[in-house]
C-alpha cells in the first residue's frame, strides 16, 4: 500500500506518518523543507517520543520524501499508484498543492480507488481541498474520476509542539491521540488505518474537537501572550487563565450538548481529559505556535466565533468567556506571524468593529461585539 503525504511537519511525522506506516503502507512525504526532505531520503526512518508520564520511543520506518516543488513529475507519478494521499500542511497551503494532486489524478491508470484526507483543524478541510482540485480538472476528467477518488472529511486530534532536536526528524508528540474519519464519501472498502474511528457523520466529532481542544488552546495562548507566558503549561498555571479557559469550555459545551445531543457528564469528562493534556508537563508548547494565524482562527466558522454566535443563538444570550477569548485574540500583536501584523494594521485602520466584520463577518450591531469591546478592558 503507497500512501503520499503532504506536509512532513510536527502532526505529519508525529501523528499520520507514523500510524501509516504502523498500518503497513509506504509512506512518501512531500515537504519544501529541504533539511526534512534529505534525511527522510537517506535514511527512511525516524523516532517518535511519546511523552507521558514514561516516555516511549516508536520508530517509524518505510518512509521516504519528495520535495515538493524540485520533485513534481515524481510526485505526481506517486499520486497516479497511491492509495491514499493524506495532507498537513495547514489550511492556507491547501490551495497551493491542489494543482499537483489534481496532475496526479489525472495520470491515474488503475482503477483502483485513491482516498484523499485532508489532516486539518478545520471543518470540511478534504472537502476544501476537492473544490481546490476540481479547479484544476475539466468536467470531463471530473466525471471520470468519480468512481476512482473521493475525499473524505476527517478530525485530527494529538499536541505536536515546534521543536528542534539534534536529529531534524525526531518528533515529540503527547500519548493521546484522535484520528475520526467520515466514511460518507468511501469508495469501496474503507482505507485501511489502525488506530482511525472511521463514523458515518463527522459534523459532531470536528466541532466536538474544533470547539473544545482548539477553542481552549486558543484561548489559553492568547491570554498567556497577554501575561508574558511563554509555554502553554505555564499559562494554564496561572489561576485567572485556567478559570477563564475552563469557564469558556463550559460555553462552547453547553452549545455542543445542545446541538449534538452528546451527554453531558461525557462532554465533561472530554473537557477534563483535555484541560489535563494543556498540562502536560512533559511538552513544552509555545503560546506563539497555539496562538499562530490569528486572522485564519477569527474566521466565522473557526474555533472562537462560531462557537460563540451559536451559543447567542441557542440561548440568547452573550458568552462572556468566549468573548474574552475573542478579545485576547484581538490583543495579539506578536511581530514574529504575518496574521498578527496584519490583524493590528487593519484594527489600527478600521477599528475593532472593522477588523470582527472583515475577518469574522460579525455584524457591529451584534450585541457579542459590545461584549468583546468590553472585555479587553478586563485583560
Ligand atoms: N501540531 C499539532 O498539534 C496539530 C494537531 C492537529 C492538527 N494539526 C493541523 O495539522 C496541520 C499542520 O500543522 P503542524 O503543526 O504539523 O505544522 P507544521 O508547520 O509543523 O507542518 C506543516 C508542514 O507543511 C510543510 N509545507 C508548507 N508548504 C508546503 C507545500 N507547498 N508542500 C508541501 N509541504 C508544505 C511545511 O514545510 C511543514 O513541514 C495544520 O492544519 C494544523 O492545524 C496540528
Ligand atoms: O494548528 P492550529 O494553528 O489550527 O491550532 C493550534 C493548536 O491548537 C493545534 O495545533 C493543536 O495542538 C491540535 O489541534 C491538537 O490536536
Amino acid at each position: 500500500m503507497l500512501a503520499v503525504h503532504f506536509g512532513a511537519g510536527n502532526i505529519g511525522r508525529g501523528f499520520i506518518g507514523s500510524l501509516l506506516s504502523q498500518s503497513g503502507y509506504d509512506v512518501v512525504f512531500v515537504d519544501v523543507n529541504e533539511k526534512v526532505v534529505q534525511a527522510l531520503q537517506q535514511r527512511g526512518t525516524y523516532d517518535v517520543i511519546i511523552a507521558g508520564e514514561t516516555t516511549e520511543k516508536q520508530i517509524v520506518s518505510n518512509v521516504s520524501a519528495l520535495h515538493s516543488h524540485h520533485q513534481q513529475s515524481e510526485i505526481i507519478d506517486h499520486i497516479a499508484r497511491a492509495d491514499l494521499v493524506t495532507t498537513a500542511v495547514g489550511p492556507n497551503v491547501l490551495p497551493l498543492i491542489s494543482q499537483t494532486i489534481a496532475e496526479g489524478l489525472k495520470k491515474r491508470l488503475t482503477d483502483h480507488p485513491v482516498h484523499i484526507i485532508a489532516c486539518e483543524n478545520m471543518i470540511g478541510g478534504s472537502e476544501h481541498l476537492k473544490k481546490y482540485v476540481w479547479e484544476h480538472l475539466s468536467e470531463q476528467e471530473q466525471a471520470s474520476l468519480k468512481d476512482k477518488c473521493a475525499f473524505l472529511n476527517c478530525a485530527v486530534d494529538r499536541i505536536v509542539p515546534n521543536q528542534s532536536h539534534d536529529d531534524p526528524l525526531t518528533v515529540v508528540v503527547e500519548p493521546f491521540f484522535e484520528w475520526v474519519i467520515e466514511t460518507k464519501q468511501v469508495i469501496g472498502h474503507v482505507p485501511h488505518i489502525i488506530g482511525a474511528h472511521f463514523v458515518d457523520d463527522l459534523q459532531p466529532y470536528i466541532e466536538r474537537k474544533l470547539f473544545t481542544v482548539n477553542t481552549g488552546h486558543a484561548i489559553v495562548s492568547y491570554l498567556g501572550y497577554r501575561k508574558k507566558y511563554e509555554t502553554i503549561h505555564q499559562a494554564m498555571a496561572d489561576r485567572d487563565i485556567f478559570a477563564d479557559v475552563t469557564n469558556a469550555l463550559r460555553e462552547s459545551g453547553r452549545v455542543l450538548v445542545h446541538q449534538y445531543g452528546w451527554d453531558e457528564a461525557e462532554h465533561q469528562a472530554y473537557i477534563d481529559k483535555i484541560v489535563q493534556r494543556f498540562m502536560n508537563p512533559s511538552m513544552t508548547d509555545e503560546v506563539t505556535r497555539v496562538a499562530r494565524s490569528p486572522i485564519r482562527k477569527l474566521g466565522p466558522n473557526d474555533r472562537l466565533i462560531r462557537p460563540a454566535m451559536k451559543y447567542y443563538e441557542c440561548f440568547g444570550e452573550v458568552p462572556t468567556s468566549l468573548a474574552k477569548g475573542i478579545a485576547a485574540l484581538l490583543l495579539f500583536d506578536y511581530e514574529g506571524d504575518p496574521e498578527a501584523v496584519q490583524l493590528q494594521q487593519t484594527i489600527k485602520e478600521s477599528g475593532i468593529e472593522g477588523a470582527l466584520e472583515k475577518y469574522a463577518q460579525l455584524s457591529s450591531d451584534h450585541p457579542l461585539v459590545a461584549e468583546i469591546k468590553k472585555q479587553m478592558f478586563h485583560i
